[in-house]
């Protein structure tokens, strides 16, 4: 195979449907490194994108350098690296953006520390180069090494050996997709599994492939690979396995991480230009989304009592932050009849324009606020880039989000089956347990963070005999029993959507009221937030210890001071940190799943009380040197 580089650049937003001719410029600072070769010359498409492209390269550049693109060609905007250029019709435009040495070549230099690439039950790290202190380490060959890893694990679990697999690959609209899935595909074929490519897709609907009975669109696949790295910047990116039993846990990454390690050891020349010839020969192509939408739209009508339109009437916006869940408007809400006028950001942008695809983020929740009220509509739905996640936003303005989301999804699946326990993380509120257990009947089960453990917990309470149909986590994550426990934020929507249906077929009040009065009874703390504070791990307080272990002797300490003083209560029950009560409200110290931090959740009455209790954590947390106590000294610092 030929050396070559790869850069990453982006045309967007092409007013005119003539191409524009470009030439590739490499540079090293300001010098140019070759003169412009004719097969560095191409012409982009309206709407193209230069992701990924792939530049020869003749003599002995570094392994970075930046890339100048010179074009000529109608107006449009290019974007390199979070800047926008403009230019006029007839302007030369001149863009520079990096470019790496596609590690293809590099597999003698390049190490990859695979363990660092794993993050509790999924894969991520940096797939594209150009922000500071962020190496990547995603790289097309471990990223072939991983899929293929995947296949042969996936190989070792299959009781019969004889037939060959089938795996199906999707991916968000990250700007690193389609370089990731050549590899994933390269990966597959190479280890002896036939591919099938979804392309643009969500996360659930990769699990769901391997649960759909349908031969023409090669269903059910014996596993699925969704590249995508959720709300996290634009240079990142990752991976998310499932086979027919759900997502794969965080042992099972441990030991893929291990098995691709071994394989990208053994990478040659000879080995990657096979396994791209293989997988040539047994790559399919399927819209599977259309199943996966069909299926979304068939839960509605049937809890409509099978009509074909029940949404029609409402004004439904969605907010899909240039993720992957624009589909939702024109491929759910709009066959059921709903208006979708005023949704926002449905097109799939990896550098994320507008704002983080992640229902948790202070201006997203802004954003879908704002479109529902300026456009008067009934309520408004926002999902995470790769639509796991969603909150909603009723006609008032209400986000619907966080425990009020808990709350209400608590109300709907009590309803139907009464005095189940719903399962939730570790950061809900006391006001959400009252709720659920005083007011809809049910038992709340606070487990801890992390939606897989989440779900796995549902799944064991249900199979040991305590009936569960419900896992969900505040961060938007949630999981029903009657989904096959699929960690699914549309189907979540979908959960409202079939309330409002059902009310308006059985002529009760339109509008999002039917959901927001479920929740009426919700009591909420009048002040609530999450500080993070931060451990140095090079700190030689830390010394040999690791974070954790450093952490954990933090939640210690809190705990020996909680015991000695009589105002504060320790949570009689809990699974996760040290949970206390005092002043009327409570607060979690905890360690973060993935990162060295601690978690600090607060709700109280007031932020006298909130301030109270910050102080009963800091009395603590100040003795060790190690840990970055700034936000919570300046919290209990700050009276309003
Ligand atoms: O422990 P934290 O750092 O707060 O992160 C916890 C969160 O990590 C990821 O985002 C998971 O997808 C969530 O399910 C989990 O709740």
């Amino acid at each position: 195979m030929k050396p070559h580089f790869l850069f990453h650049c982006l045309k967007e937003r092409h007013t005119s449907a003539a191409p524009w001719h470009v030439t590739i410029m490499p540079h090293l600072g300001k010098r140019l490194l070759a003169a412009p070769d004719s097969a560095w010359q191409f012409n982009v498409g309206s709407g193209a994108r230069l992701g990924s492209v792939r530049l020869p390269t003749s003599s002995s550049f570094g392994s970075e350098m930046a890339v100048r693109l010179i074009g000529t060609g109608n107006n449009s905007h290019w974007k390199a690296f979070g800047t926008r250029h403009s230019y006029r019709s007839g302007a030369q435009a001149l863009i520079t953006c990096s470019a790496t040495l596609s590690n293809v070549n590099l597999l003698a230099v390049e190490k990859i520390d695979f363990k660092k690439l794993q993050n509790g039950s999924d894969i991520r790290g940096v797939a594209i180069p150009g922000v500071e202190g962020e190496p990547v380490n995603l790289t097309e060959s471990a990223t072939e090494a991983i899929a293929a890893a995947f296949s042969q694990w996936l190989f070792d679990k299959t009781d019969d050996g004889s037939r060959r697999l089938r795996i199906a690959v999707g991916h968000d609209s990250r700007i690193s997709a389609n370089m990731l899935q050549s590899a994933v595909a390269r990966g597959i074929a190479g280890a002896g599994s036939d591919v099938v490519l979804y392309g643009l897709a969500s996360t659930p609907a990769m699990f769901n492939s391997t649960i759909t009975q349908r031969e023409d669109f090669f269903c059910p696949v014996d596993g699925s690979i969704m590249i995508t790295a959720s709300h996290l910047p634009f240079n990142r990116n990752g991976l998310k396995f499932f086979t027919n039993a759900g997502g794969l846990g965080k042992l099972d990454i441990t030991d893929i991480l291990s098995r691709a390690a071994k394989i990208y050891n053994k990478f040659s020349e000879e080995n990657l230009k096979f396994t791209s010839e293989a997988a040539e020969k047994v790559i399919k192509r399927v819209n599977y989304m259309e199943q996966y939408t069909s299926d979304l739209v068939g839960a509605v009508r049937r809890g409509a009592r099978g009509e074909e339109r029940p949404l029609e009437g409402f004004h439904i916006i969605v907010d899909a932050g240039n993720g992957a869940g624009g589909f939702f408007a024109g491929s759910v809400l709009e066959p059921l009849g709903a208006v979708t006028k005023g949704s926002q950001f449905l097109e799939p942008d990896g550098l994320f324009p507008n704002h983080i695809p992640n229902p948790e983020d202070k201006k997203a929740m802004d954003a879908i606020t704002k479109a529902v009220i300026n456009q008067k509509a009934d309520l408004g739905i926002i999902f995470d880039t790769d639509v796991d996640r969603a909150a909603a936003v009723d006609s008032n303005g209400q986000e619907l989000n966080r425990n009020r989301l808990i709350a209400l999804l608590s109300a709907i699946v009590l309803a139907e089956h009464p005095r189940t326990t719903i399962v939730t993380d570790s950061v809900t509120s006391d006001g959400l347990t009252h709720f659920i257990e005083n007011k809809l009947g049910g038992k709340h089960h606070r487990f801890k963070r992390g939606y897989k453990n989440v779900i796995d917990e549902a799944i064991r309470l249900d199979a040991a005999g305590e009936e569960t149909h419900l896992a969900i986590e505040t961060s938007g994550h949630g999981a029903l029993k009657e989904n096959h426990w699929l960690d699914d934020g549309a189907y979540l929507m979908v959960k409202l959507l079939i309330k409002l249906a059902a009310a308006k077929v059985a002529g009760e009040t339109k509008g999002s009221s039917v959901l927001s009065n479920l929740i009426g009874e919700l009591k909420e703390a009048e002040f609530a937030t999450e500080l993070r504070l931060k451990i140095d791990e090079s700190h030689p307080d830390v010394g040999a210890r690791t974070f954790r272990d450093y952490g954990e002797e933090v939640l210690k300490q809190l705990e020996q001071r909680v015991a000695s003083d009589h105002v504060l209560t320790k949570a009689p029950v809990n699974y996760e940190g040290v949970r206390v009560s005092g002043y009327g409200g409570w607060f979690l110290l905890r360690l973060s799943l993935h990162d060295p931090v601690l978690p600090l959740n607060i709700e109280a009455p007031s932020k006298a009380a909130a301030v109270q209790l910050g102080n009963a954590v800091l009395a603590v947390v100040k003795n060790f040197e190690a840990l970055d106590t700034t936000a919570l000294q300046k919290f209990v610092e700050t009276p309003e």
